[in-house]
């Protein structure tokens, strides 16, 4: 794989009717690595990454130039938006449907990607008895049976208690480490800046900091002593 799993080249991008909510953004993610992507309400890290995922396809971007390097995986902020079967390993699996898999190969790809976010002994469990942070892996597992490289998360960790959230943020950080998944995470906490590699500090649809993670945290706590 390419050693840039994200690249974004002078993006601009406007709704129709409104001003450019993206200006000339410009940054790029080393493959193997976390980053996170944060910035203040409305600032257009959710636009950033529509356009990353693929899902927002219209209006297209008034200039600049976007590249993924590998298979996308998405994570919601909210799981229930997301997972749609009774049990842990059904959705786990319903993403391979249009895969030409037999179904000892879909059995394989499911326990792997449910023992990577360590889920392999609720594989029977009814979704809805899950815990948020459960469900946020289960979402997880999802995107690793179908052999994501890059996983984008919108703000995963936004509806789940603070247990949850570390728990999530490790599993990620594990997932990076072990198995050279690259994840573009958005959040609002400054403290998940610990688990990652880099940062992206989006203002008024300018990428203001952009760098390591501690550098990035630092110039965020001169600028709102934070
Ligand atoms: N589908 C849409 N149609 C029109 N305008 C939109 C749409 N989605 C977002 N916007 C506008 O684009 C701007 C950036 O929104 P966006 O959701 O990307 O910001 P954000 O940084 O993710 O905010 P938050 O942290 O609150 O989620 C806002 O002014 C918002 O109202």
């Amino acid at each position: 794989m390419s050693k840039v799993a994200i690249r974004v080249e002078h993006l601009t991008f406007a709704w129709p009717g409104r001003p450019p909510v993206l200006k000339e953004c410009s940054f790029s993610i080393p493959t193997g690595e976390l980053w996170m992507l944060l910035g203040p309400n409305g600032s257009g890290k959710s636009t950033l990454l529509q356009l990353l995922s693929g899902a927002l396809t219209y209006p297209k971007p008034l200039s600049g130039h976007l590249e993924i390097n590998g298979r996308l995986g998405y994570v919601f902020q909210n799981p229930d938006h997301q997972l749609f079967m009774p049990t842990v390993g059904a959705d786990v699996a319903f993403g391979l449907g249009a895969e030409p898999l037999t179904l000892v190969e879909i059995r394989q790809r499911v326990e792997t990607a449910l023992g990577q976010v360590g889920l392999s002994h609720m594989i029977r469990r009814p979704i809805h008895g899950l815990s948020g942070g459960q469900k946020q892996r289960v979402a997880v597992a999802g995107a690793l049976a179908r052999r994501a490289q890059v996983l984008l998360l919108d703000e995963p960790t936004a509806l789940l208690d603070p247990d949850s959230q570390a728990d999530l943020v490790q599993c990620i950080r594990q997932l990076v480490d072990q198995e050279g998944i690259t994840a573009l995470w958005v959040t609002h906490r400054l403290a998940e800046l610990e688990w990652a590699d880099g940062a992206i500090f989006l203002s008024e649809g300018q990428v203001r900091q952009q760098g390591s993670a501690q550098m990035v945290r630092q110039q965020i706590g001169q600028l709102f002593g934070a």
